[in-house]
């Protein structure tokens, strides 16, 4: 078993490679997660330095943290990204799982619709086949029945509870999130169009054939693969 900070490390050399593909000018779709804010912080040093980039937040601490580190922030509204850098719970074969966080649905607007869309991760979120349990964003009213449909699908879900407040995680967009467990996926795409034509749910964490490329963060190196 890897330690905390070893695999922090992988992490941080994962969002530092991809921060390197950053170039004046550009507007940046920032993740959410622990290995995005990586990329972030690193982006904000190059702007300290003198680098002239925008940002678009994913989420409550993506924009936080943008804040932080001094990255000039706009909207989908003023720009759409030339790059974006975001992270993943699972990656198989080119296809992602995110939504760890339960930020997804705005992940999945911003890195849809950059021109570039990097992934990053620690070695610990490779797998040969996605069997990771799926996210998804869901309307308060409709929980129950979702839950039915994708019961009817061969799915298990669960409801994600909050682990410092009673009551469910809310999203950033004011829902609950279902964490849906398939076992294997052998296919993330039909999967992916099954989940899309239920009513009620936001969005899903699949993201497939979406990332142009995966940065990779290992103990000793970065592995990039292009998709
Ligand atoms: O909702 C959260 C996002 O999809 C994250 O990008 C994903 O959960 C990976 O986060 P981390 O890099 O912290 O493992």
């Amino acid at each position: 078993m890897k330690s905390e900070n070893g695999r922090d490390d992988a992490k941080r050399r994962a969002g530092e490679s991809a921060a390197e593909l950053i170039e004046d000018g550009m507007v940046i779709g920032l993740g959410t997660g622990s290995t995005a804010a990586h990329a972030i912080q690193a982006i904000g040093r190059a702007v300290s330095e003198g680098m002239d980039v925008y940002g678009i937040p994913t989420s409550f601490q993506s924009r936080a943290l943008a804040r932080e580190v001094g990255i000039p922030l706009v909207t989908l509204d003023d720009a759409l990204p030339d790059i974006a850098i975001d992270g993943a719970d699972q990656v198989a074969d080119g296809a992602l799982v995110k939504g760890g966080g339960g930020a997804h649905a705005r992940e999945k607007v911003v890195d849809a619709h950059a021109a570039r869309f990097i992934c990053v991760v620690d070695e610990t979120k490779l797998a040969d086949v996605l069997n990771h349990p799926i996210p998804l964003e869901v309307l308060p009213s409709a929980v129950s029945a979702v839950e039915d449909s994708l019961r009817e699908r061969g799915g298990e879900p669960t409801l994600r509870a909050a682990e410092r407040k009673d009551g469910p995680v809310i999203t950033d967009n004011g829902n609950p999130v279902l964490d849906c467990d398939f076992g294997t996926i052998e296919d993330p795409d039909v999967l992916a169009a099954s989940l899309s034509v239920i009513p009620g749910i936001v969005e899903h964490g699949i993201f497939a054939a979406m990332a142009d490329e995966i940065h990779a963060g290992f103990s000793d190196r970065v592995d990039i693969r292009s998709v």
